[in-house]
């Protein structure tokens, strides 16, 4: 996408820096140890780079994550509408595809009906598409990625990285007992699911936080409380960036 104007300065190496282990058994995250800038210097020097080059800017692209259930999509929906971000949510696109009836659709129904993760180049392409498909110059991308290879490729794909990564730290019983109260009819929030999707976040997710973390990328909310409580936490660091 970018990658021809932006790629050889968005994706130069910065350095290094040992990447902490997984929080494994943990609940709740530890806050980010290793970080080679600070957050706002991280995202004052992105949004530099993303003004840069000429005519294609670079949307400003923050990923949300979070275990399932932890409010992604409740966060990101007042941030859209607070400070007009575009909110892409890799799992209603993925949705939108089963709905289209495609045979692709068929191969991620059964993936998410298993909570496991949806092969990265599907997931990178539908999220390249809205992307290409929106004016916007500030995105959400909402629970992705999902694992390391979704990060690698997103990056190879879409050809940046995010400027900013928000983490929603929430306990799990909060999280199960928020899916089995959420009656949308998502064919994921059952039980066997739920505790599917738990361990894929322990494992698979929560290492994509650490290696933002490391980046100085990440912006740990706690996700407990009310939504409009968690929005006060949101509120602040968004109105800081001033985009
Ligand atoms: N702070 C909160 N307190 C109580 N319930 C909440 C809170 N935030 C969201 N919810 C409710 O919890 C459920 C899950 O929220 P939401 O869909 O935003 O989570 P999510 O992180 O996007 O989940 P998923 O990963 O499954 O898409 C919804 O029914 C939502 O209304
Ligand atoms: O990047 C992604 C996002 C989602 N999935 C699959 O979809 C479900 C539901 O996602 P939500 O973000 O909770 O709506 C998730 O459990 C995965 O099975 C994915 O594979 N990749
Ligand atoms: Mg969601």
């Amino acid at each position: 996408m970018w990658r021809r104007r932006f790629g050889a300065l968005l994706l130069r190496p910065r350095s290094s820096a040992p990447i902490p282990s997984s929080s494994s058994g943990h609940r709740h995250l530890p806050l980010p140890v290793s970080h080679e800038k600070p957050l706002a210097l991280n995202i004052l020097l992105s949004l530099f780079t993303s003004q840069a080059g000429g005519d294609a800017v670079k949307p400003f692209i923050a990923f949300v994550l979070g275990g399932p259930g932890s409010g992604k999509g409740t966060q990101c929906a007042r941030i859209a509408s607070d400070f007009g971000f575009a909110h892409l949510s890799a799992g209603d696109l993925l949705r939108n595809e089963i709905s289209s009836g495609s045979e692709k659709g068929e191969l991620i129904l059964d993936i998410i009906k298993e909570g496991r993760i949806v092969p990265s180049d599907i997931t990178v392409d539908l999220i390249r598409k809205a992307m290409e498909s929106t004016n916007a110059k500030k995105v959400l991308i909402d629970g992705f990625p999902r694992c390391e290879e979704n990060r690698i490729a997103f990056e190879r794909i879409i050809g940046t990285e995010p400027d900013l990564v928000i983490f929603f730290d929430c306990p799990e019983d909060e999280m199960v007992k928020r899916l089995l109260g959420r009656n949308q009819g998502r064919v994921d929030d059952n039980i066997e699911t739920i505790k599917k999707r738990l361990k894929v976040f322990e494992s698979l997710n929560i290492p994509v936080v650490d290696y933002y973390s490391s980046r100085g990328k990440v912006h740990k909310i706690n996700a407990m409380g009310t939504a409009e409580e968690i929005f006060g936490a949101v509120r602040k660091l968004f109105s800081s960036i001033r985009l």
